[in-house]
């Protein structure tokens, strides 16, 4: 499997890292085909992989960051979102975890009614006791940001495979969108930048400290942010 590849032949390194950043599991959740496993690899390796197929179990890939002269690592761990895929691997996921990536894809608004069920899910396993318990949602912009805020997170929306281009927004004038778009490298940073400021030591099976989350979606490419 390829990220699970990518994590062992940079176990190494890993080691060597550890001494010198410290390390924050990210659980990615969501329904099936929403685009986990495409999202987590455009934060990890800058792209869309030519291929995506159903996570079984779990697949990790790993970031490194630059916060304000403090080097971090962000452990993303891209989770199965098919049942019969997961059954036997959701007592590891939660455990030990930082922040939690909600991510549903904008075109299926069963993913995002779904949120409220890995909401709870997180919370049985003791995750963001904070979080209220339901609210109303259609997949709109407006509506995401207010669940979102609800919840006490933070809502970043992009797309895996054709993420927004500033600049070339800029150039090309899109003041008129009707969607805003967030850069894949400012949410990752933004993620790294909150993770950071709770100072949470290093170690690995550190408990969890508080939860950072993140509603995501995939295909709304028509959607661009102009800012440059
Ligand atoms: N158009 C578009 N398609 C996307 C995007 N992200 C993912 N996809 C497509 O959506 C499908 C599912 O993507 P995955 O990343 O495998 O979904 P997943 O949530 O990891 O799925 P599971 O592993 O089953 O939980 C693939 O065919 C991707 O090519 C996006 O941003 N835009």
């Amino acid at each position: 499997m390829e990220s699970s590849l990518e994590f062992s032949s940079s176990v190494g390194s890993v080691s060597s890292l550890m001494s010198r950043c410290r390390t924050f599991k990210v659980l990615v959740i969501g329904d099936s085909a929403v685009g986990k496993t495409c999202l987590t690899h455009r934060l990890c390796a800058g792209e869309f992989p030519s291929r995506a197929e159903a996570t079984i179990g779990v697949d990790f890939r790993e970031r490194q960051l630059d916060i304000h002269g403090e080097k971090i690592k962000l452990q993303l761990w891209d989770t199965a979102g098919q049942e019969r895929f997961r059954k036997s691997m959701v007592q590891h996921y939660y455990r030990n975890v930082h922040a939690v990536l909600f991510v549903y894809d904008v075109t299926c608004p069963a993913s995002f009614s779904s949120l409220t069920a890995w909401i709870e899910e997180c919370r049985q396993h003791s995750l963001g006791q904070e979080i209220p318990s339901r609210t109303d949602g259609q997949v709109s912009q407006e509506q995401a940001r207010s669940f979102a805020k609800a919840h006490g997170m933070v809502c970043f929306e992009t797309s895996a495979k054709n993420p927004p281009d500033k600049c070339a927004s800029a150039r090309r004038g899109d003041a008129e969108l009707l969607h805003r778009q967030d850069m894949v490298e400012d949410i990752v940073v933004a993620l790294g930048a909150k993770l950071k400021k709770q100072k949470i030591p290093g170690a690995a099976n550190d408990s969890m400290y508080g939860s950072f989350k993140i509603l995501n979606k995939k295909r709304t490419e028509k959607a661009v942010w102009t800012c440059c």
